[in-house]
């Protein structure tokens, strides 16, 4: 068994169901959805009309269109503290995703020009990059761009300023009004580079017209158009061409004449939002930039408090409108924006939905060298005003030296800030370079806006407080969405009792549905099962390369398939606006988790449908997954003398390789690494954190003998010195030779590159290692690793709180629940409204139950005979318990120890209680040292 919750830890059963199962009393249907395609009458918008601005401004996302008379509602919350009003889904509505025209109104429509008189600060203002047109596409979504590309050839796509690929094409009427589309990012994920034949030769100016490079533009259309070109000849083509160009160029300069009065409404608008930032101003930006006529709850709050200089903690349900709270900020403000975020896909998703009118960029871990440094130029340039970047990337030397020189920065938003806290349920060690001193020391930052929709006070707490957000900046607003109908079953055959659900209304009639499962085995079977029942339906998780799974993200946001069956990988930072149903096939780790997952479905405000299906196995599955990461104090502190093994290793860069230590210590790369991030960002800087690489090299020399070129080179020179001769070949450590000559070991790496271009060496590197510098070896080993494990035990029991409180409320809900306030049948929308509200709050304090058995009559007696019969191996108690829960760690992998007749025997006692017995069982065992 894993602890990734999206790995392939286990197994689900795929035998036929055992216990007859009583479908859950179906709710009230609502009238039937009929298919996307079928759909296409238009309907009154759901949000009053916008009055009338001087110039025509493209809608915004069209709205989602009430049936004339829906039918009441069976859920009877109230709809007051609604960030925006509840539709019931109907069959007929509208669904834009499957007309391009109305795909591509969901972005944004205004457009600025370079000509912005916003003041540079070295100077990131609102301008754009001349276009590239086939380069706005990332390596990562290369296969929708290539999918297009051979539906027709001549056919370009031109697309959105922040695109990265996978979007709508913006249809020709909405093309011309971007004066700019320049912003692009390109994410090597896949490891292959892109050739752009183009690159670099079409180009278009800022408002909108081409420089010479573009007609090749013009002449792919015209064939498109004509249905001409193939086998014709060139120049036939470009006689034509002139005419083509001719009247396309009138009509640019009518648009570009018209977008160049948008970008000045705008920058007017922003400018005098900053000079004044009234609400007057602010809903006038709104309404040029966005098309939106007000701002929603806690919006207007937040922005204000920002614009004021204000670090502020914002606290909004999922698809409340959190981007918009930094995003407008952006125009207003003079300086950079950056903005942190957990995982690269919800950057390159918050990018993508950016305006056309905020340039943005991204650096990230993926990104190639050059593509870094392109954005680093940029950046320097000053044509990036909103950044995205990983915390990782965030202190890095390079980036330090760009931004803290050259630039000012406005503001610092941390997404998804609950990742700063440990006592959240999605703790990014890396969140801890976000300590508002470091922000300040290092950045001159002084405005932080910290976002995020699943919290507990305890978090929030512990949030505020790493970024100096002061209590009375806190703007909250209830964290779930009031259309979201929550239903939960506990099931005895959770296969069968999906399809019974998906066949029974209301989920038969929901056109788009995510289903999420807890491993990846179960989402490849579960979508398998489903297309088998006739029903369309896709897996995605991690484990699929990355451009199989942005093609299905595509393939399900175009409603190509009903159904996307999903881990934990899906979902965070998808807008799509009519998901109808989110189904947990598997328990969620947390509260938050489920809030988090749910809050996927209905976006567009309707009524949409969330369905919980529960099964103890699950529960004690993931239970026992909780203990995977755990650590003793021993094991810590051998971790410690490992890694400052040298005393006297001050100013030091040394590795550690991970597979070996991952054994040696019996802890997981990631507990190596919250250790040692801990160690560079904890209250004493014991060390910093260097790029991981491969640290083993193997050395052949080939033109000039080792000898002679030692002389003239001193890196070779310090090879033969620090390295292992082995016949004719030279085995050393790239940081022991690197420290050698006080060089890093990433210039290292780059000089051995160069002697390998010119034919002097050729090597190969193995062993990735964490890499660090020493900046203090700790004085007290002994004190610093009950520290650390102390602080590890409390996270772990902290999660283990987290999942025993997520399985009591679906208890609760299932069994327990009078069903006297609003909840019928299988649905629980007010209870467990009222159970994750007050777990926020954290109105109930009292300790939480489990269902974790306390004492077995046979466990003391298996755990001897598991001893004796492996009386070869040293194990300690940790090592027994996670055996008998089926726990696989580095030491003692599932390969070998799964064969074992005890593993996974007693996942229903505690992990406490086992390790308690085994402690007992191993002082008592003769010859086991190892306590
Ligand atoms: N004032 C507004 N009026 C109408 N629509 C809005 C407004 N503000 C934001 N929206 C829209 O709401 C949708 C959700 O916004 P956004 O993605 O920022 O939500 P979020 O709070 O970040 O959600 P999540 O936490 O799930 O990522 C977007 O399509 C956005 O355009």
């Amino acid at each position: 068994m894993e602890s990734d919750s999206d790995s392939d830890g286990s197994h689900v059963s795929a035998t036929p169901p055992r216990d007859p199962y009583q479908p859950p009393p179906p709710p009230p249907s609502p009238p039937p959805r009929q298919s996307t395609t079928s759909s296409k009458k238009s309907k009154p918008s759901l949000k009053p009309k916008r009055p009338p601005i001087p110039i025509p401004i493209p809608n915004p996302k069209p709205k989602p269109s009430l049936s004339p008379s829906p039918p009441s509602s069976p859920t009877p919350s109230p709809l007051s503290t609604l960030p925006f009003q509840i539709l019931r889904r109907t069959s007929d509505h509208h669904h834009h995703h499957d007309d391009p025209i109305s795909a591509a109104q969901t972005l944004p429509a205004r457009h600025f020009s370079n000509s912005a008189s916003f003041s540079k600060l070295n100077k990131p203002s609102l301008n754009f990059e001349p276009l590239e047109p086939s380069t706005t596409v990332t390596d990562h979504f290369q296969s929708n761009s290539e999918a297009t590309n051979s539906a027709n050839s001549h056919k370009v796509v031109k697309r959105h300023s922040n695109l990265i690929g996978s979007n709508p094409p913006l249809p020709p009427a909405k093309l011309r009004k971007c004066g700019n589309e320049g912003n692009f990012v390109k994410l090597n994920l896949n490891g292959k580079r892109r050739k752009f034949a183009n690159k670099g030769k079409t180009r278009r100016n800022i408002y909108g017209s081409y420089s010479s490079g573009s007609r090749k533009f013009h002449r792919k259309k015209k064939r498109k158009v004509e249905g001409e070109g193939e086998g014709e000849d060139e120049k036939n083509v470009r006689e034509e061409d002139g005419l083509v160009v001719e009247t396309e160029q009138q009509k640019q300069k009518q648009e570009s004449g018209r977008a160049k009065l948008d970008c000045q409404l705008i920058e007017e608008a922003a400018l005098a939002a900053r000079n004044e930032a009234s609400d007057e101003n602010l809903l006038k930006l709104l309404n040029l930039v966005y098309g939106y006529d007000s701002f929603r709850d806690g919006q207007l709050e937040a922005i204000k408090m920002v614009l004021a200089g204000e670090s502020a903690m914002l606290v909004l349900p999922t698809g409340a409108g959190k981007s918009l709270c930094y995003q407008l900020p952006a125009m207003v403000l003079p300086g950079l924006t950056l903005v942190v975020s957990p995982l690269v896909a919800l950057m390159i998703d918050q990018l993508r939905q950016l305006p056309p009118v905020i340039p943005g960029g991204l650096l990230c871990s993926s990104q190639t060298l050059e593509e870094v440094s392109e954005t680093l130029r940029k950046l320097q340039e000053g044509t990036i005003k909103v950044l995205f970047v990983s915390p990782e990337r965030f202190l890095n030397a390079e980036f330090l030296s760009v931004v803290s020189t050259n630039l000012s920065i406005s503001l610092v938003v941390v997404d998804e800030a609950h990742c700063v806290s440990e006592w959240s349920h999605n703790f990014r060690p890396s969140f801890m370079r976000l300590r508002a001193s470091m922000l300040r020391d290092r950045l001159n930052v002084g405005c932080i806006l910290a976002m995020t929709a699943t919290a507990t006070v305890t978090t929030l707490n512990a949030v505020m407080s790493a970024l100096a957000i002061p209590q009375t900046n806190l703007i909250q607003k209830e964290q779930l969405r009031e259309n979201l109908q929550l239903s939960v079953s506990l099931s005895g055959n959770r296969m069968k009792d999906l399809l019974t659900l998906m066949k029974s209304s209301p989920f038969k009639e929901v056109k788009s549905i995510i289903l999420y499962c807890k491993f990846q085995s179960e989402t490849d079977l579960i979508s398998r099962y489903l297309c088998d029942n006739n029903i369309s339906a896709k897996s995605y998780h991690s484990g699929i390369p990355a451009k199989n799974r942005s093609r299905t993200q595509e393939l399900f946001c175009s409603n190509k398939i009903r159904v996307i069956v999903a881990t934990v990988a899906f979902g965070m930072g998808l807008d799509k606006q009519d998901v109808g149903a989110v189904i947990h096939y598997s328990l969620p780790e947390s509260l938050e988790e489920y809030v988090q997952e749910i809050g996927r479905a209905g976006r567009d405000g309707r009524l949409s449908y969330c369905h919980l299906l529960f099964d103890d196995d699950t529960y004690f599955k993931l239970r026992s997954l909780m203990h995977s990461e755990g650590v003793d104090e021993h094991a810590v502190n051998k971790f410690l003398n490992q890694v400052f093994n040298d005393k006297n290793s001050h100013g030091k860069i040394c590795s550690l390789v991970k597979d070996s230590a991952s054994r040696m210590f019996d802890m997981k790369e990631e507990v190596m690494l919250t250790l040692l991030t801990n160690l560079e960002l904890g209250e004493v800087q014991y060390l910093r954190l260097l790029p991981q690489l491969n640290v083993t090299c193997t050395l052949n020399f080939h033109k000039t003998s080792p000898v002679l070129l030692a002389e003239i080179n001193r890196v070779v020179a310090a090879i033969l010195k620090k390295s292992e001769a082995k016949q004719g070949q030279y085995l050393f450590d790239i940081p022991t030779v690197a420290n050698s000559i006080g060089i890093t070991a990433i210039d290292l790496s780059n000089q051995l590159q160069n002697l390998k271009f010119k034919g002097e060496i050729t090597y190969e590197v193995k062993d990735m290692a964490f890499c660090y510098k020493i900046m203090k070896v700790p004085g007290d080993f002994c004190s610093l690793s009950a520290h650390l494990t102390k602080w590890l035990s409390e996270v772990e029991t902290c999660k283990v709180r987290k999942l025993d409180t997520m399985f009591n409320a679906a208890v609760f809900a299932a069994n327990v629940c009078e069903k006297k306030h609003g909840c019928f049948g299988s649905q629980h929308t007010p209870c467990l409204q009222k159970k994750i509200l007050g777990y926020f709050n954290e109105d109930d304090n009292s300790d939480i139950s489990n269902k974790m058995g306390q004492i077995s009559r046979f466990l003391q007696a298996d755990i001897k005979v598991f001893l004796q019969s492996n009386s070869h191996v040293k194990f300690n108690p940790r090592a027994v318990a996670r055996i008998m829960h089926g726990i696989a760690s580095p030491s003692y992998p599932s390969m070998i120890w799964s064969k074992t007749h005890f593993w996974g025997r007693y996942t229903q006692i505690d992990f406490q209680v086992i390790m308690e017995a085994a402690k007992a069982e191993l002082m008592n065992y003769v010859g086991k040292e190892s306590l």
